[in-house]
């Protein structure tokens, strides 16, 4: 299971990340109202799942719903008048951009780790509509979902393969070494090399979305 790979390749701590779950899920409750719609959205369509990757502006304008955004792509979004239907997110990103799609109804899916625990405390009580992920693949917890995957960006696509996507088209998904101020919103320049351990999330992101591609027809936007 590549969980396990992951932990060692970060050198992450599964104590930290089943903390983290812990903690959310002990903050929201599990909203059968919420899942049936986000089914109800997802469930035999084709899913537009888009990263904050360099090509998401030129990306942009090949949307359609259903729309999955992950993390600080919704503010791309937001900047174009466009509200995601739902976000994916370990809100590491642009909180008010998130916040304020949030406010015009896009759902929230809030995901768990080790290394968001502050950020989960003091963000999640201002959101509404959250469902909640986290990464441990044999925690069993009662409010929360474990759908597979590991950024943002990689598990928006898992998250719309759990609720029976029929096929995926993903925008803004360069993964490679550059990364925008989507996804880091204090770089100086608009497009910038990512840090080692960013390249190194964005490797894995990309070899999940290859696995996933196994078992569901996933296309690239151009
Ligand atoms: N070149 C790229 N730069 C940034 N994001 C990309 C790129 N290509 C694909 N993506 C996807 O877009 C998502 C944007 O989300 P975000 O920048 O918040 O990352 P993240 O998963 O929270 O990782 P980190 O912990 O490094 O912030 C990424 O998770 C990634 O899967
Ligand atoms: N423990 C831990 N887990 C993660 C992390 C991280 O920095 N730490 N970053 C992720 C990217 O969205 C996903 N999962
Ligand atoms: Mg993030």
């Amino acid at each position: 299971m590549y969980y396990y790979e992951i932990l060692k390749d970060f050198n992450f701590s599964m104590e930290k990340d089943i903390e983290s779950a812990k903690i959310l899920n002990s903050m929201i409750k599990r909203d059968e109202e919420l899942l049936k719609e986000v089914e109800s959205i997802i469930k035999d369509r084709v899913v537009y799942v888009y990263g904050a990757g360099p090509s998401l502006l030129r990306h942009i304008e090949y949307y359609k719903h259903p729309l999955v955004v992950a993390d600080g792509a919704c503010k791309a979004f937001l900047e174009n008048d466009i509200i995601p239907d739902i976000i994916v997110s370990d809100l590491d990103g642009d909180l008010n951009a998130l916040k304020e799609c949030n406010k015009k109804g896009s759902i929230v899916v809030v995901h768990a780790h080790g290394d968001n625990i502050e950020r989960i405390k003091s963000e999640v009580p201002k959101l509404k509509d959250v469902i909640g992920t986290h990464q441990v693949p044999d925690l069993k917890l009662e409010n929360l979902i474990y759908v597979g995957g590991f950024t943002d960006g990689d598990r928006a696509c898992y998250f719309s393969k759990y609720f029976g996507a029929k096929k995926l088209i993903l925008g803004g998904m360069d993964f490679g070494e550059f990364i925008t101020k989507y996804s880091r919103p204090n770089l100086k320049r608009d497009v910038e090399r990512g840090d080692e351990i960013k390249i190194k999330k964005l490797r894995w992101a990309k070899r999940l979305i290859e696995l996933l591609s196994r078992e569901i027809e996933i296309e690239f936007l151009r």
